[in-house]
């Protein structure tokens, strides 16, 4: 279509070996803007290498990555850096840092101050309590720190939010309850999200589209209704079997 913007992120024939190891092999797909894809496989399927390609954790050993239709390799990669949130599981809050200084420091890093009462906003937008902004990181739990990192995340505005397991660590009761707000987040600001989980029940509950990854592949590419409806193909499947054998012995306590 022409004037049509491309999409926001696209994967061109992406692989990244390792030795004898082919962590990603030859990965093609487009995320538009607003999505929020669930990438969901088995441990070493090759989910974190693959998003990591993103932001330059990684560079791919062939093929090549695009942001808003751009090289991500074109500029330096910290400029690419503060146009992607990056949430991770242990998240590397800054310890000697209060949590505004943390949540400040990407926007700083631009030269830009945020402006009064941001923080403030931020911290509200995570359910914390912005009294808690002169805190420092080991006065929070990890819970809280987890929220910290979601705001420092979205601190610089960034198109593109990538999580890798950012609820891996937290309890389950912390864990649906910060999922949800993420949701809720995606959805009022806009955002487009790639999050990496080996829980399928999260990819289905939280994802507008989950990619399902076996041995470095995309096996699948649907709908949490298509998965729930027996899409996808047989990986796919036995992922989505897992919450279904639980909710069914859940059921059949009662
Ligand atoms: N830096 C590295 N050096 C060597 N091998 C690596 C490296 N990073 C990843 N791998 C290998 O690449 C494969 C994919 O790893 P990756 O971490 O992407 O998987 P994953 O799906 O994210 O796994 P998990 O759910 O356990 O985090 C694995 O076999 C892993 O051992």
């Amino acid at each position: 279509m022409p004037g049509a913007s491309p999409p926001l992120l696209q994967f061109d024939r992406v692989s990244r070996h390792y030795g004898e190891v082919t962590a990603v092999d030859d990965v093609s797909l487009s995320v538009e803007r607003g999505e929020f894809v669930a990438l969901v496989g088995a441990s070493g399927s090759g989910k974190s290498t693959l998003l990591k390609t993103v932001n330059r954790l990684v560079e791919p050993t062939a093929g090549r990555v695009l942001l808003e239709g751009a090289d991500v390799t074109d500029g330096p990669a910290p400029a690419l850096r503060h146009r992607i949130g990056y949430v991770f599981q242990g998240i590397g809050l800054f310890t000697h840092m209060s949590v505004a200084q943390n949540i400040a420091l990407v926007p700083r890093l631009e030269g830009r101050h945020p402006p009064e009462g941001r923080i403030a906003d931020l911290l509200q937008l995570v359910d914390l309590d912005p009294a808690m902004a002169g805190r420092y990181p080991d006065a929070l739990s990890g819970g809280q720190r987890q929220r910290v990192g979601v705001a420092r995340a979205l601190a610089g505005e960034p198109p593109l939010l990538l999580m890798d397991e950012p609820f891996g660590a937290l309890d389950p009761v912390t864990r649906d309850a910060l999922g949800e707000r993420v949701k809720r987040l995606h959805a009022e600001l806009g955002l487009t999200t790639v999050m990496v989980t080996h829980d399928m029940a999260e990819a289905l509950l939280l994802g507008t589209r989950v990619l399902v990854m076996d041995g470095g592949r995309i096996v699948a590419d649907a709908t949490p209704r298509e998965l729930l409806a027996g899409g996808g193909g047989d990986v796919a499947q036995a992922l989505v079997a897992v919450p279904r054998a639980q909710a069914r012995a859940l059921a059949d306590l009662t």
